[in-house]
């Protein structure tokens, strides 16, 4: 992992000739994106504050029947304030001062629907295995502190508020999920969306602390669009990203927390992908920096004992049906990502491409009921 290198855009801003990088753009982003024209008051307040402001808008055509669905998304990215011994209430509480201060400069620039990283109230902790202090982090999706907080941020600024914290579900038991809370802009919470997906990779060993989601698909019926919430690792999973499509999402958010050495040649790859396939925005979303733990703990290879998980590399963007995309936050720096969309742009590239029109989800269904019978016999045929 190269710590130095501040994003892949800059790097290649930096080194490519200038007669050849529209060209290289093209290529590697689906084109140039249109730079928003930020109030300077953000741009001021973003500085004093020490985090990253960039803005991209994305055109649809016009069309004659439907007017443009103009919204601007925001996308947090941040690292956590202090360190991992620290108190937890105090944690939470300085996560919460950082969230607001960048959620003001969000509201400056007019964003509608913002998205923080996954699990945003704590250190991404589940590497450790230790049970206490990480579950004390846990807070009831309906009327936690951290809920709570969020639904006075969107009525304050009539801002949509996705929230991805880990959950505690006092009426089953006290069952912990890691949970993305979507609260309206009237600050009603709206519902939740849970992680269908648990990692099992090297020291992701989130099954330790919580159950695999049992919400399904649901997506969000707001004023600004139609939105889903697939958390993290549910970015491996085309079918998860489909079913939200097939519920009706117009942007599905990827609140994430993810490494260097595992993933970050799949970072572009994955969201983007998704968006080409379901005609649909995609906006992962990654923490920043590298948290360390005071207990060393290992990652089951034979390795040594470490002290932290890697270095969380940022780099959050947003994705277009079309298959362009935004430039990438920072990889060490905390960012707010404003994108400007008309979600018209759905359904023209429907139209275009037919995906869904082509997608014979009857002959896929039918196959996947076989294929997950005890009794399945796969289909190679031999000589
Ligand atoms: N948080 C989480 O699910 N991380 C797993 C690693 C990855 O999906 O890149």
């Amino acid at each position: 992992m190269s710590g130095l290198l501040q994003s892949l855009e800059s790097c290649l801003e930096q080194h490519i000739p200038p007669e050849d990088l529209a060209e290289v753009k093209r290529i590697l982003y689906g084109g140039e994106a249109r730079k928003l024209n930020l109030p300077a008051a953000a741009l001021l307040a973003a500085q004093e504050r020490d985090f990253e402001l960039q803005g991209y808008g994305f055109e649809a055509a016009a069309e004659q029947l439907r007017r443009p669905r103009i919204v601007r998304v925001g996308l947090i990215q941040n690292k956590i304030p202090l360190p991992t011994d620290t108190a937890v209430a105090v944690q939470v509480a300085a996560l919460h001062r950082r969230i607001e201060e960048i959620v003001e400069v969000a509201a400056l620039c007019g964003v509608n629907i913002v998205c923080f990283q996954e699990a945003w109230t704590m250190p991404f902790a589940f590497c450790t295995r230790e049970k206490l202090p990480w579950t004390e982090f846990a807070e009831s999706a309906e009327d936690g502190v951290t809920t709570k907080f969020c639904q006075e941020l969107a009525r304050k600024h009539n801002m949509v508020v996705v929230s991805p914290i880990l959950e505690r579900d006092e009426i089953h038991w006290g069952t912990l999920w890691n949970t993305a809370v979507v609260i309206s802009n009237s600050g009603a919470v709206l519902g939740k969306s849970r992680k269908n997906h648990i990692p099992r990779i090297g020291d992701f060993n989130e099954s330790t602390y919580y159950m695999e989601g049992n919400t399904g698909h649901p997506v969000f019926q707001t004023q600004f669009g139609t939105i889903a919430v697939n958390i993290c690792y549910g970015r491996h999973h085309p079918l998860n990203w489909l079913m939200f499509s097939l519920n009706g999402a117009e942007i599905i958010f990827n609140p994430s927390a993810t490494t260097g050495n595992l993933s970050e040649s799949l970072w572009p790859i994955e969201a983007r992908n998704a968006a080409i396939a379901n005609h649909c925005f995609t906006c992962p979303i990654n923490r920043v920096g590298t948290e360390y733990y005071k207990n060393s703990f290992t990652s089951g290879d034979g390795g040594k004992a470490h002290h932290d998980l890697g270095h969380f590399y940022g780099s959050s963007y947003v994705a277009a049906p079309d298959g362009s995309r935004t430039p990438g936050l920072s990889r060490t720096q905390d960012g707010l990502l404003v994108v400007e969309m008309d979600l018209n742009l759905c359904r023209q590239v429907s139209d275009k491409w037919n995906f869904k029109m082509t997608g014979r989800y009857e002959m896929y269904a039918d196959k996947l009921t076989e294929a997950v019978q005890p009794c399945f016999v796969p289909n190679i045929i031999r000589e």
